[in-house]
């Protein structure tokens, strides 16, 4: 049955999709993926994580009719200006690929002394699809990049991602751990505040 307090997440991304089940349950909307309504991949052809993560809610948002919640996220890495940043999905090329993707970035920070980076994550809101006032949050996860992997747990570059503090990589953490700490985390607790 579709209530009208359904939302659909526009993203086809499982490692987010498994994140955000666990953090969307304290909110007051049946949320469910844009996979289930079909919706094609959005382009992201922006040079900022706000305007891709918009992009992403309006596209499911006007596709099915719904209120939208997308991410848009990265991994930024500071010997190298910010890279991924907004092309860490495809950092590597087409087809997506997290294994190119680790292996381009390992080989690039190569020569650097400076292994530090941050995962960044932009949430947006949109009530419809032209909604002129959607709801941003964003969260920020520092730690650094390290040459061989580590861990099962999470997606993407977690495995290279170690968080001193903890000892740990991204991808050795339980999801909840990760959930309690990580930039996604950080940014879904600020927006549920603001749509309360
Ligand atoms: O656009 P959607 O459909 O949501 O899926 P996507 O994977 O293309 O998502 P993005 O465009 O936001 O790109 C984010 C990329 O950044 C990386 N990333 C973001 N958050 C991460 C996390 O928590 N752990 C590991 N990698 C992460 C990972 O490579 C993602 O593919
Ligand atoms: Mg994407």
């Amino acid at each position: 049955m579709l209530m009208s307090r359904t939302l659909v997440l526009a993203s086809n991304n499982a490692g987010k999709l498994k994140e955000f089940s666990s953090l969307l349950a304290q909110i007051d909307f049946e949320v469910r993926p844009q996979g289930e309504f079909d919706v094609p991949e959005a382009e992201e052809p922006y040079l900022t994580f706000v305007e891709n993560a918009l992009a992403k809610a309006r596209h499911a948002a006007r596709l099915t009719g719904l209120p939208a919640l997308a991410d848009d996220s990265g991994v930024c890495v500071n010997a190298l200006g910010g890279a991924p940043g907004v092309l860490s999905a495809r950092y590597a090329g087409e087809p997506k690929s997290d294994a190119e993707n680790n292996r381009k970035l390992v080989a690039e920070l190569a020569p650097h002394a400076d292994k530090s980076a941050y995962y960044y994550c932009v949430l947006v809101f949109v009530r419809h699809a032209d909604d002129p006032q959607p709801v941003i949050a964003d969260g920020r996860w520092n730690g650094v990049i390290i040459d061989e992997p580590r861990g099962a747990g999470g997606f993407g570059y977690d495995p290279y991602f170690l968080l001193p503090e903890q000892g740990k990589t991204a991808a050795e953490f339980s999801a909840a751990e990760k959930n309690a700490i990580s930039h996604r985390g950080q940014a879904l607790r600020a927006l549920v505040e603001k749509l309360r």
